[in-house]
């Protein structure tokens, strides 16, 4: 069920799935999950929000059959034998597709993110100060950008930081006008990057 508050109508999402994968050792969106992916989990969880669902990646054959036909892709490109720009520049390359007020930017691997938080946040937005350009995780460690929502107005920031050669989320974000989101618990955001945290959360239930 969607929201019934304005939520949905002013809300797009993009997930990232652009990644290498080096540290898991294979594709990290194509693990399975609650008889899913994890890539396919975060797009249902996101339609939950809102009907326009964006996923950026240079592989949308790789995913196409395993995803809704809701789901739609935009496809990043970069030189053969040369890595992913990274998750900056993942974003950079959506945010002009968003014809929204706000987007919420998701990484494809966050297994214990829960529709009923997400649909909590999407009906918080009109809460958020108008000077603020973004509503982000922070915890100890800095910001958590890929669970963020970031106003569409934020695209010429973005753009102006990545033409200088910025590419750290924490660096941009320290520069703006970001209200910090509070999270219930440091675990929603837990994500998994090597085969030993996949294993640690393996067969487990985390409803
Ligand atoms: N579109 C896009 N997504 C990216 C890029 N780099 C990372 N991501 C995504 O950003 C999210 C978080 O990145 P990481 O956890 O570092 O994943 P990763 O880069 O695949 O993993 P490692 O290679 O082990 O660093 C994941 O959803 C990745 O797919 C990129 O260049 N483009
Ligand atoms: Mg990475």
């Amino acid at each position: 069920m969607r929201p019934s508050g304005n939520g949905a109508e002013q809300l797009s999402v993009l997930i990232l799935a652009g990644g290498q994968s080096r540290r898991m050792g294979q594709d990290k969106a194509l693990l399975p999950w609650q008889g899913d992916t994890l890539l396919g989990r975060t797009c249902r969880l996101a339609l939950t929000c809102c009907p326009t669902v964006l996923v950026v990646t240079p592989w949308p054959q790789r995913y196409r059959s395993q995803l809704p036909q809701a789901v739609c892709f935009i496809t990043e490109s970069h030189p053969p034998g040369t890595p992913p720009p990274g998750p900056l520049m993942g974003f950079l390359r959506g945010l002009p597709q968003v014809s929204t007020e706000w987007v919420l930017l998701l990484a494809c691997d966050l297994p214990r993110l829960s529709e009923a938080l997400l649909q909590q946040w999407a009906s918080q937005l009109d809460q958020v100060s108008p000077q603020m350009l973004a509503w982000v995780p922070r915890t100890e460690q800095g910001w958590e950008p890929l669970c963020g929502f970031y106003r569409r107005g934020c695209l010429q920031s973005l753009q102006q930081f990545a033409a200088g050669g910025g590419r750290s989320f924490q660096r941009w974000l320290d520069q703006e006008a970001v209200q910090p989101l509070t999270l219930p618990h440091a675990a929603v955001l837990w994500n998994c990057n090597t085969p030993q945290d996949w294993a640690t959360i393996g067969g487990q239930d985390f409803c």
